[in-house]
């Protein structure tokens, strides 16, 4: 479980987010909200990326290592990070990216050898299988299609063994079908493995389809928090003001899935 409570982060005094308090435990999680209000920077002072100006962040109860601490690097282990731009190193192969997953877990004199045991290199690619792309193990990661190196790196986060993931915009670099393969991949994780997904997401249907909560964020305030199927028409026009709802009929919707319409 993943919490915060009254956390308040500002950058060169400017606010991004204001007594924040909310905690996830498991299931699909949604964040949602306009753009600037505070998403990212969420998810970052939950991986103690960004430093809190004041409250708290707790992970299985206790607060968030100091930054560069071993504490800190520890807990992150427990957290996978997905990220917007996949982040993979594009000269490595798919395999050895999986495999930087595992650096924190293996033997640290190993990880400085370079020697990779060979139950670590099946365990890699065994991931790199539930993600299908087990005969792309050798490819260069700047080789695939962002689809495939988004998968990558769900496998990557999947190798540190976590205990939640946190994708940030996982799928807004990617086309529908591969929007659609990376939700389906994360959502078996979650439903499989029982790690609790986190994930920023900007089109309403996309989270309607596999997101089971939804947190709101807006001007770097909570504004909401309850299942997708409560943000009605009202809902959607108050958190988006004058931006137009990211809504786009038919986007990242499982094929035969039908949900209500906002
Ligand atoms: N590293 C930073 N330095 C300075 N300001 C920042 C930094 N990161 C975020 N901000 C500011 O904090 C506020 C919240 O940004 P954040 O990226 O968290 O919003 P977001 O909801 O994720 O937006 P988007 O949907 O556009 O990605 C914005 O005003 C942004 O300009």
């Amino acid at each position: 479980m993943i919490e915060t409570r009254a956390l308040h982060v500002a950058f060169r005094g400017r606010p991004a987010l204001h007594d924040v308090s909310v905690a996830f435990g498991g299931g699909f999680t949604a964040i949602i909200g306009p753009s600037g209000a505070g998403k990212s920077t969420l998810m970052r002072a939950m991986n103690g990326l960004v430093p809190s100006t004041s409250g708290q962040v707790l992970l299985q109860g206790e607060p968030l290592g100091r930054r560069h601490s071993a504490a800190l690097r520890s807990q992150q282990r427990q957290l996978g990070m997905v990220f917007q731009q996949f982040n993979l190193v594009r000269r490595l192969s798919a395999l050895d990216n999986v495999l930087l997953g595992r650096l924190g877990l293996l033997n640290p004199l190993l990880g400085t050898l370079g020697i990779v045991p060979r139950a670590e290199r099946a365990y890699a690619l065994h991931l790199l299988d539930r993600v299908g792309l087990a005969d792309h193990a050798w490819k260069r990661a700047d080789q695939l299609s962002g689809g495939q190196q988004q998968r990558v790196g769900v496998a990557r986060a999947l190798a540190q063994q976590p205990k939640i993931i946190l994708a940030d915009e996982p799928i807004s670099a990617l086309d529908l079908r591969s929007s659609h393969e990376v939700m389906t991949i994360l959502q078996d994780i979650q439903e499989r493995d029982g790690i609790a997904v986190i994930a920023n997401l900007h089109f309403l249907d996309t989270v309607r389809t596999y997101a089971g909560r939804v947190v709101a964020l807006k001007a770097g305030r909570l504004v909401f928090d309850g299942h997708p199927a409560q943000l009605d028409r009202d809902l959607i026009r108050d958190l988006y003001d004058h931006e137009t709802p990211p809504v786009l009929e038919g986007a990242v919707a499982a094929p035969n899935l039908s949900f209500a319409p906002a």
